[in-house]
């Protein structure tokens, strides 16, 4: 599936679990029909990451549902995803083009348009773009503050390539970034710290696809 049809992302960090493994939030997330999950687990070892990822590429392989590696190109190829999410910080774009080849969906971290126009020259697949509503999953003093749903808007009017909204979003507040032009929602917490990640991906779900509609039909 490409990113342009990517309405609700799974980001994963089950260190913010309720003690339920990334496996298991996995599981529940594609019951409840989620597009891509990248396998994000900041803090956990290579090896740890590697060996958690085989699992996942199984389990999201079966399912039709992409996988995505955050930061590290070396273990999206060493596991076969589908691509690789880059922010700022990481290594540049093209560099991850070059690695993993044109097929591979390279997605960027971005929160101006001047940031979104370079990730977009540079061949990014898709933009993560937030902080939308702020949020303390991200463990920099940036993500607090959120960006807003203009920012958005302006950045998904300046751009063709799918924009994905991040950061403090739950079922309540993912329709309106999606109203401003997203074409879908990543989280952490709404799915990896609810007690049903499944029913809580289905109310993303529904949330997300509700507002497109409604979006098309203005
Ligand atoms: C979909 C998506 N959007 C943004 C990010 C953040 O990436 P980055 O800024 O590199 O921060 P870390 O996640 O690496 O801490 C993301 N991971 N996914
Ligand atoms: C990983 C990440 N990146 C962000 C960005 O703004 O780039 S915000 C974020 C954390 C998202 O977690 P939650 O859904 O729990 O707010
Ligand atoms: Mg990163």
């Amino acid at each position: 599936m490409a990113p342009t049809n990517w309405g609700t992302y799974l980001v994963t960090q089950a260190s913010i679990s309720e003690g339920q493994s990334t496996l298991e939030i996995v599981r529940g997330a594609i019951d409840g029909g989620v597009d891509a999950v990248q396998l994000r687990e900041k803090g956990e070892s290579a090896r740890s990451r590697y060996e958690l990822g085989l699992e996942l590429r199984e389990l999201t392989a079966e399912a039709g549902v992409d996988l995505l590696v955050n930061d590290r190109v070396d273990i999206a190829q060493a596991i076969d995803a589908d691509g690789v999410h880059v922010g700022q910080s990481d290594l540049p774009v093209p560099v991850a083009r070059e690695l993993l080849g044109p097929e591979a969906v390279v997605g960027c971290s971005t929160s101006t348009v001047a940031e979104a126009r370079r990730a977009e020259a540079d061949g990014a697949d898709y933009l993560g773009v937030g902080s939308v509503y702020g949020t303390t999953s991200k463990d920099v003093p940036e993500a607090e503050d959120g960006i807003g749903l203009e920012r958005i808007a302006e950045i998904a009017e300046t751009v063709s390539i799918p924009v994905v909204g991040i950061g403090g979003i739950t079922a309540d507040n993912a329709g309106p970034v999606a109203e401003a032009g997203a074409v879908g929602v990543a989280v952490i917490s709404e799915i990896t710290a609810a007690d049903d990640p499944a029913a809580a991906t289905a109310d993303l779900v529904e949330t997300v696809e509700t507002a497109k509609d409604l979006e098309h039909r203005e």
